[in-house]
């Protein structure tokens, strides 16, 4: 078995929606990013790439590369499930958290869940998506931006 953790934090910016968990959120602002900003396939790619012991997102998708302006965080997922199945490993569970005041995670959580064990290849009881606020704290309570933290195990394939 292999653990890993992953965090990911995006600004608040112009927009209408937000992208979650693969889902495109309704919100009064969206997220300023290279990609499409989705916090929390952000911080599950991370988990899982720590999990490997490779990296981070970064490395395997950089921010310079014009490949990825816009790009929908789940190809992201997508091409990490590909390298847990090379390393010969599967998910055991993820855990996300995501932090913000505002949208409500809550009503999308099961179609974020039903989405990421689709992109990893496992049933939908092997992921939890949960949320809280900061309690107005922080820049997260000031609404400046959204984070997510997630956990992972891997087990053998
Ligand atoms: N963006 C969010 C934040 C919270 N929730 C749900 O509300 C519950 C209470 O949040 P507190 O921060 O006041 O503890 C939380 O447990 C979530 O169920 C949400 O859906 N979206
Ligand atoms: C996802 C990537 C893709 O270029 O860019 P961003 O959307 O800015 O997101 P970040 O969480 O900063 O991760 C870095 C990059 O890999």
């Amino acid at each position: 078995m292999r653990i890993g953790q992953g965090f990911d934090v995006h600004a608040f910016g112009e927009g209408d929606h937000v992208m979650l968990g693969g889902i495109r959120v309704p919100h009064t602002q969206g997220v300023l990013a290279h990609s499409d900003g989705d916090v929390v396939l952000h911080a599950l790619c991370d988990a899982l790439l720590g999990a490997l012991a490779l990296g981070d997102i970064g490395k395997h998708f950089p921010p310079s590369d014009e490949q990825w302006r816009g790009a929908n965080s789940r190809t992201f997922v997508r091409a990490i499930a590909g390298m847990l199945l090379e390393h010969g490993y599967e998910l055991g569970n993820a855990d996300v958290t995501v932090v913000c005041e505002a949208p409500k995670v809550g009503p999308h959580a099961q179609a974020m869940r039903a989405i990421i064990a689709d992109d990893l290849g496992v049933g939908i009881n092997r992921i939890s998506i949960k949320a809280t606020t900061t309690e107005t704290l922080g820049f997260a309570g000031r609404r400046e931006g959204i984070a997510a933290l997630a956990v992972v195990l891997l087990v053998r394939a």
